[in-house]
């Protein structure tokens, strides 16, 4: 009686072309949906800039790694304890408990989040979900195949204060268009000067131009002292699709607002799935970097 009312959900355009995909019984049929690659060997294809990446540190612990990895060896906000890092059910789980943590546990924040489209299909109902008011701008101009520089800007322009910007921090999917270090720079001045919120989501690091280059503009935002939400995926840089592996982490003013924050995501954490499964799968594959 409860459920007899309960409508279909929303068509997902990416499931029907899985479905699709995997009932097609064609004897040539290559799935490069998921964004991991086999080699010749039927082994996960392992990036040469991932092998050539050193963590140097001496320290194996998963988070610390995952945070240096994109942050940047030698960030001085690690060395500061600036940053609240979680381990995450992958990229997704990371960009999710993102949207938790702003919409349940940080009183200041707006409830306004801009996604340039097209854009990965997740975003818009994950911030939905969690009560976000969404708000479109033209990331990609199709007539030149690249970032339509003045719509982005435009959106910083006109977003109110505080508003909540997704970026994708390179291999912008669905379109390979990104910004440009100088464009990244302009953009960390907008969005500082304006008191925005920058939201990145970074699942291609070293898929692009390399480790470190991918990582530029989370680590040029840190730099200028911005304060952020990054989520990362290990799911196709390190071939660990089934695994789930990800990170969530907060960049913070002070250690004492990273401690809050921290607690505040072992709350949600708590709250969601009950547990963060450190050190498990993940430490031997980023200890070996
Ligand atoms: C831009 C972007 N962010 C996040 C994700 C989520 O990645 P994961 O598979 O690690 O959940 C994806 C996956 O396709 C993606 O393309």
């Amino acid at each position: 009686m409860f459920f007899d009312g309960v409508p279909m959900a929303a068509p997902d355009a990416m499931y029907h072309l899985k479905m699709r995909a995997d009932t097609d019984t064609h004897p040539n049929k290559v799935d490069l949906g998921p964004g991991v690659y086999r080699n010749e060997q039927g082994l996960c294809h392992e990036l040469k800039a991932l092998r050539e990446y050193e963590v140097n540190t001496g320290n194996t612990n998963y988070l610390n790694n995952a945070a240096r990895i994109v942050l940047g060896k030698d960030a001085k906000i690690l060395e500061f304890n600036q940053v609240a890092s979680v381990q995450t059910i992958s990229g997704t789980g990371a960009v999710h408990l993102g949207a938790m943590l702003l919409a349940h546990s940080v009183p200041r924040m707006s409830k306004t989040v801009y996604v340039g489209i097209p854009a990965w299909g997740n975003y818009q109902p994950m911030f939905k979900l969690a009560g976000f008011d969404v708000r479109t701008y033209r990331h990609y101009d199709k007539s030149t195949g690249t970032v339509d520089w003045d719509a982005v800007l435009q959106a910083v322009e006109s977003a109110p204060r505080g508003s909540i910007f997704i970026l994708q921090a390179c291999c912008h999917n669905p379109t390979a268009a990104d910004l440009s270090e100088e464009q990244w720079q302009i953009l960390a001045r907008e969005i500082k000067e304006r008191g925005l919120f920058p939201f990145f989501d970074i699942a291609y690091q070293g898929m692009g131009k390399g480790l470190e280059e991918d990582a530029y503009s989370v680590r040029h935002f840190a730099e200028v002292g911005l304060e952020m939400l990054i989520c990362q995926s290990f799911s196709k840089n390190l071939g660990l699709y089934g695994e789930r592996v990800g990170a969530l982490h907060a960049v913070c003013k002070s250690s004492q607002a990273a401690a809050a924050v921290r607690d505040q995501l072992r709350f949600l954490i708590r709250a969601t799935y009950s547990a963060s499964v450190v050190d498990v799968v993940t430490s031997f594959c980023l200890h070996d970097l």
